[in-house]
């Protein structure tokens, strides 16, 4: 295991790559691969090897016996035969060792295109886990386009490179049985080949740095055309026309795109001259070998089963020279790859073993603070909160835009953890709860909670999957959706596409409502919910307010805001009051909080 260790790690991933654990649970097919390396290049090697005896017998004044170095075995073995029988039992065996052969290289390739289909597979799932399961802060300190490079382009490169890397190792088999064959044939010829291929090997050492050095530059120019693609992919493109920027966006998308071109083709043009230049080292070499076993007076079926041998080996060899340089030259791509799958350097998902069952005395942040790691330097984004949210009453969360309330419902939500205090949930630290049972409890409807692609009736049980048809219905019904579902082409089963496509704001905000009331939340969170309903589903709305639920509301809508029992007010990150919005509805800070909010709906 530990020769395992080293070749893998040798060849393609250092044992604390975060590759490594996966391309361990494949280390077993290093040998398989190896094994038929050498068994294709045995049988072919075997049937070149009876050449010799085959031109021995078929051309008797060809050389002597004597001469045929380490194959005198294979000299002996028409010996065995009736001498009639020799050429055609010799010509036989060549043949059966050529379709031998043939069969071990078709399985060879089929079982190397079964691995890089099995490891591109777990490279890819790999980094959607890391992904589904990263801290959610991490979405606020990375480019989605560099994600979305390494998902889309850097993971497809880095199974490229597997399959490459395995490729290389058939190839070395096949050079290593070669090689000792040649040595079978004449151990003079061997040493000038060998010393041949190590100087072609060190002149090309350098090659691998500067193919690099272009693996990155495409790497860097293929995360801005991600980036692009984006802008003219989503509904960032209603900017783009309507504030008439299509020829800007098409000059930006236009540089990325040649960029990348320039770099691919830059890398393909180092990648071609170094693999000319291999093959012109190699022909050199072949050419230095004939010269040499004419200048040791070889027997003529050695020479021409040495050179058939070289003759053959010599793909092989090749194949292995350009591996090396295709890998540099995507060496980038598995570093991104390695990057994103790298728990190192990136927030932890929430822990907790804590069960929990019902919210029954409420939940108190005490001393709470939270600041974003990229504005270090800024303030707190939420500074020293304390209030408390009561259970089966509807909080309304009051701020201007920037005060910090989607922080606040990030943190309830444990998207994020407090950078100092405690959030405590019927006395118990949140911290110690286990999230998981903690979000079960929990529904959100909001500005930015995205619908799925799939039907109505998919969407509203997407964080319920047990629920049961009448179960979508009441909700639906509830957030005031069903009558508009009943109308669509295929009422329920109506498909939408992603973020709801095909349907209009207000139907969408009213069916993430009935997404969220059919999971029977503990805590039901509207944030945003409902800007873009009109009365009469506001009205739905507001009976819900009425219900013994524990509601947070943020909303621009006075009507909603003034059905709540309880208010929070903060002002840049700061609590300034909190507690019935009876007693507080006089005072600035709220009336001035209701009012900007009322006036200044968040974007
Ligand atoms: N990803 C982020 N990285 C750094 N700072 C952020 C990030 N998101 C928000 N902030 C900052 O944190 C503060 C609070 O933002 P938050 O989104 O909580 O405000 P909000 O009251 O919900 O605003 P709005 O009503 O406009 O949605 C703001 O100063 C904002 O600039």
């Amino acid at each position: 295991m530990s020769f395992l260790r080293r070749a893998i790690s040798a060849f393609l991933v250092d044992a604390s790559s975060p590759l490594f654990p996966l391309a361990k649970r494949y280390a077993w097919s290093i040998p398989v691969v190896t094994l038929f390396g050498f068994l294709a290049s045995g049988l072919e090697g075997l049937g070149i090897g009876l050449l010799v005896p085959l031109l021995s017998v078929g051309l008797p004044g060809s050389g002597p016996a004597e001469t045929s170095g380490g194959l005198g075995f294979l000299m002996r073995l028409p010996l065995l035969l009736d001498e009639n029988m020799r050429l055609p039992a010799i010509a036989a065996a060549i043949l059966s060792l050529a379709l031998l052969k043939a069969g071990v290289q078709g399985a060879s390739a089929v079982f190397i295109a079964w691995l890089d289909g099995k490891l591109s597979h777990e490279i890819r799932a790999a980094l959607a886990h890391r992904l589904l399961t990263v801290g959610y802060p991490f979405y606020h300190e990375n480019n989605p386009a560099r994600l979305l490079a390494i998902l889309g382009t850097d993971s497809w490169r880095a199974s490229d490179t597997i399959r490459l890397f395995f490729g290389m190792i058939a190839a070395i088999g096949a050079v290593t049985v070669f090689s000792i064959l040649l040595l079978l044939v004449s151990w003079q010829l061997f040493l000038v080949v060998a010393i041949g291929s190590t100087i072609i090997r060190v002149l090309h050492g350098s090659t691998s740095g500067r193919l690099k050095k272009g693996s990155w530059r495409f790497v860097g120019a293929n995360q801005v055309l991600e980036n692009r693609m984006i802008r003219v992919s989503n509904e960032v493109v209603r900017s783009v026309r309507i504030f008439g920027q299509e020829g800007r966006e098409q000059r930006l998308f236009d540089e990325a795109s040649e960029e990348v071109r320039r770099s691919s083709v830059v890398v393909a043009r180092l990648s071609a001259i170094f693999s000319s230049l291999l093959e012109v080292s190699l022909a050199f070499l072949f050419l230095a070998a004939l010269l040499a076993a004419i200048a040791l007076e070889m027997s003529v079926p050695l020479l021409i089963a040495f050179l058939a041998l070289l003759y053959r080996m010599q793909p092989h060899a090749s194949a292995i020279g350009r591996a090396r340089l295709e890998i540099a030259s995507l060496w980038a791509s598995v570093e991104e790859v390695e990057w994103l799958l790298d728990p190192a350097g990136k927030p932890e998902a929430p822990k907790g073993a804590l069960g929990f069952g019902k919210l029954e005395k409420g939940i108190r942040f005490s001393g709470v603070s939270f600041r974003f790691a990229n504005r270090e330097s800024a303030a707190p984004a939420i500074n020293d909160a304390d209030f408390e949210i009561r259970p089966n009453v509807a909080t309304a969360l009051l701020g201007r835009s920037g005060a910090g309330k989607s922080t606040i419902v990030n943190l309830l939500c444990r998207l994020i953890e407090p950078t100092q205090g405690r959030i405590l949930v019927d006395g118990v630290d949140l911290s110690q709860i286990d999230p998981v049972q903690w979000r079960a409890g929990l529904a959100i409807a909001g500005q930015d909670i995205g619908l799925v692609d799939g039907t109505v009736a998919e969407n509203i049980a997407y964080g319920a999957p047990d629920a049961t048809m009448a179960d979508i219905v009441e909700a639906a019904r509830r957030a005031d959706a069903h009558d508009f579902i009943s109308a669509l082409p295929q009422s329920y089963e109506c498909l939408v596409g992603n973020r709801g496509l095909g349907l209009s704001g207000g139907q969408r905000q009213r069916i993430g409502i009935a997404r969220a009331l059919v999971r029977r939340p503990r805590l039901l969170i509207l944030d945003e919910a409902t800007n873009a309903v009109d009365a009469v589903s506001e009205a739905a709305i507001m009976s819900l307010l009425d219900e013994p639920m524990t509601i947070i509301l943020i909303s621009h809508r006075e009507s909603l805001l003034a059905l709540c029992e309880d208010a929070i007010v903060l002002e840049q990150g700061r609590v300034v009051e909190w507690g019935p919005l009876r007693t507080l509805r006089d005072k600035p800070a709220v009336r001035g909080a209701l009012e900007k909010q009322v006036l200044e709906p968040a974007t």
